[in-house]
């Protein structure tokens, strides 16, 4: 390992500069460009934006686990102070599922179709003895697990992944991802496939885990609505970039905030405000190999001046860490530019 393993819990999971990109030479894109960000053991992280603005490449670049031909062309990843990014496969694959655990986006192959549950989470605990020294125990947590987010244990434990329902299948693998007892698990997109009662209950059996394991939760969605519920800090993306960042009530509080959240939030179908309008984002996130000049948001801000469309904006900070990348919303002699959320 690089770096010198910490037991710094402010910042378990480290993000510096990081760039990620498909592809190489002219048409190659940067999923993830020069993002900086930094998760505290305990918390519930949102990574946020429209489909295409890199959250799942950034949260595959967690567990370095990028999907070629992706890769990570700059920047580091570290964990407890030590980086991922030049680890061993070895080094790797003794984090992930112990230490860092990954749900995918619905629940999409994580189960083996041909054998039941049991037997699959048998063989993750033969895998990991360091764990459990005896599997009985383990097979006594993931029944625990199953409690807890709600499911019938003897049944599921004789199930195959195609007896199960989506809703189903999403709490299952969440449990399995915390068969090991990870410190962090990550989630991509736990609710969207979801009808809204099941949305609900994920939500619910989410804030539950974090309360009783303490486990740190990082998870991705599109939908500013789960964020509100869910998350205790937010990373918003829009083409690549980092454009906000702060604690829920930073983000949702009225004030300086990015017009792409302004416009996310708008955006938030509310059953409670059923006279107001539903105001979607007019455009779409740009195609990230015909990048416009300027902010990466300005072709679709309402709010955008001619310095918008000429040069990229730094992200700027005030003294609470609440980071916003905007020319028009940072005109305040007492924001400093900040590199890391
Ligand atoms: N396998 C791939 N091959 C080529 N380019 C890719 C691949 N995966 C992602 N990209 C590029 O990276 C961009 C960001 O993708 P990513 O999946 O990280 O976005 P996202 O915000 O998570 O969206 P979604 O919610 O749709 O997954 C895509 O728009 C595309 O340009």
């Amino acid at each position: 390992m690089s770096s010198p393993v910490t037991n710094d819990d402010q910042h378990l999971l480290e993000v510096d500069d990081l760039t990620v990109a498909f592809g190489d030479g002219p048409g190659s894109v940067r999923a993830v460009e020069n993002v900086s960000l930094s998760v505290g053991a305990g918390e519930i992280y949102a990574l946020v934006g429209e489909s295409g603005c890199g959250k799942s490449t950034l949260a595959y670049s967690l567990l370095q686990i990028v999907p070629p031909p992706g890769q990570i062309t700059g920047g580091t990843v570290r964990f407890r102070g030590a980086s991922t990014t030049t680890m061993s496969k070895r080094e790797l694959n003794a984090l992930r599922g112990a230490e860092l655990a990954m749900v995918f986006q619905g629940a999409m192959n994580a189960f083996n179709p041909v054998l039941t549950i049991g037997t699959q989470v048998d063989h993750i605990l033969q895998a990991h003895p360091e764990v459990f020294a005896d599997p009985k125990d383990g097979r006594d947590y993931f029944r625990h697990l199953l409690d807890l987010v709600q499911l019938p244990a003897d049944r599921i434990w004789k199930s195959y992944e195609s007896q199960l329902s989506g809703g189903m299948k999403q709490r299952v693998a969440i449990a399995v991802a915390l068969l090991l007892r990870p410190s962090v698990v990550i989630l991509d997109e736990p609710t969207t496939a979801l009808d809204v009662l099941n949305q609900r209950l994920v939500i619910d059996i989410l804030k539950d885990l974090h309360r009783t394991l303490g486990v740190t939760i990082i998870f991705v969605t599109h939908d500013l609505a789960v964020v509100a519920e869910l998350a205790t800090r937010v990373a918003v993306m829009y083409a690549g970039r980092l454009v906000e960042s702060g604690t829920v009530e930073e983000i949702f509080k009225a004030g300086r905030r990015h017009p792409y959240v302004e416009a996310l939030i708008n955006a938030i179908p509310s059953v409670l405000d059923a006279g107001l309008r539903v105001r979607p984002i007019g455009g779409a996130v740009p195609n990230l190999a015909e990048l416009p000049g300027g902010c990466r948001f300005a072709p679709r801000c309402a709010r955008a001046e001619d310095l918008c469309h000429e040069t990229e904006p730094p992200l700027l900070g005030d003294d609470h860490g609440h980071l916003v990348a905007c020319h028009v919303v940072n005109r305040r002699p007492e924001l400093v530019e900040v590199s890391k959320a």
